[in-house]
């Protein structure tokens, strides 16, 4: 299997890159930025670990080199936020970043998966694919939006709320929606691990706010030098790794990703009850090795966990139509 990683000399992508070194199913790793992706390559290429590693900048068509024969393609590419700023506030400048790497995707490597890590997610993946419709390769089953960071949040602070740190690799709660503020939906009720009696009224509702805006506590912290990265790139290799598993043939793989529904109508048609006619939404989706083989729905939500999705479907579809102009408009 080839992965790439495209803006690999990132705050992300070098610890992603790092990580994927270490993925027995990777045999090829293909680095990508418009900076210091050939120096990380030959540190990784060190590592002793199967995979070869190369490393490209834009120069003597290395966008092209870099992603010729790959089977699965991550983009951490793109500016972090500061204190104060949200996650659109970044699409002015992500934006473009994204369509042009996902020009070059549908042009060398248009049957990969797409990870796509850059924010603002909810608007990024429409403009991968609607790059993609315009080229005539978009199959929606190989796009995700890597919403993992959120599960992996959600599974830290409800192992560190049961009290027993120990089971934070053990512990999931799906978290569905969207990637930024109230499109994050954690929903508690299906937690695998039941939370203390306690956690009810103002506790889980804080329990709720810290996952929805978790990334803002490390932009705090990080104090004007980035988000979350290491976390990221934790979160990243981890998604990447079950789409190859599945790839592979392993079967039973269910993560939350954010999707075009189009990539299983019968799913999508269950969750328009909930959703009404949004084209993109994180849910648990069954992996295989085509990419999305089923989306699920989200199973029996309590009143509040209704709320919250109901909350989070007008920003959704603000930033999906903001995603799908910004490529209509570049054609003009
Ligand atoms: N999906 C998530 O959960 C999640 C989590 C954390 C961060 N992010 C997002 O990931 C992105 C990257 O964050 P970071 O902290 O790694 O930022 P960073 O600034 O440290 O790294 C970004 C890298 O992208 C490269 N780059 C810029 N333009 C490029 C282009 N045209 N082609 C290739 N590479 C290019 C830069 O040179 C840099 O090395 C941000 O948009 C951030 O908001 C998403
Ligand atoms: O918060 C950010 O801007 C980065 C990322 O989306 C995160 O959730 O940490």
């Amino acid at each position: 299997m080839k992965a790439v990683v495209l803006g690999a000399a990132g705050g992300i992508g070098q610890p992603l890159s790092l990580l994927l070194k270490s993925n027995p199913l990777i045999t090829e790793l293909s680095l990508y930025d418009i900076v210091n992706a050939p120096g990380v390559a030959v540190d990784l290429s060190h590592i002793a670990t199967p995979a070869k590693v190369e490393g490209y900048l834009p120069a003597d068509d290395g966008l092209k080199k870099t992603l010729t024969g790959a089977n699965i393609v991550v983009i951490p590419a793109g500016i972090p936020r500061k204190p104060g700023m949200t996650r659109d506030d970044l699409f002015k400048i992500n934006a473009g970043i994204v369509r042009d790497l996902a020009t070059g995707i549908a042009e060398h490597a248009p049957k990969a998966f797409v990870l796509v890590i850059s924010n603002p997610v909810n608007s990024t993946v429409p403009i991968v694919a609607e790059v993609f419709k315009n080229k005539g390769v978009f199959d929606p089953k190989r796009l995700f939006g890597v919403t993992t960071l959120d599960v992996v949040r959600a599974s830290t602070f409800v192992s560190e709320i049961i009290g027993d740190r120990g089971l934070a690799t053990s512990v999931t709660v799906p978290v569905v929606g969207g990637h930024s503020g109230i499109t994050i939906v954690p929903i508690l009720s299906q937690s695998s691990h039941p939370l203390p009696a306690s956690l009810t009224g103002d506790a889980r509702a804080a329990l709720i706010n810290r996952i929805q805006f978790g990334g803002d506590e490390v932009v705090k912290a990080k104090d004007g030098a980035g988000s979350a990265t290491l976390s990221m790139a934790f979160a990243g290799a981890e998604f990447a790794g079950k789409v190859l598993r599945a790839a592979k043939g392993e079967t039973g793989i269910v993560a939350p990703t954010y999707v075009n529904l189009a990539a299983d109508s019968t799913g999508a048609k269950a969750l328009s009850g909930i959703i009404g006619d949004l084209e993109y939404f994180s849910a648990p989706v069954e992996l295989g090795p085509e990419g999305v083989k089923k989306i699920n729905g989200l199973g029996s939500l309590d009143d509040s966990e209704k709320k919250l999705v109901e909350a989070a479907l007008g920003d959704l579809k603000t930033n999906i139509e903001k995603g799908v102009s910004f490529v209509g408009s570049s054609k003009l």
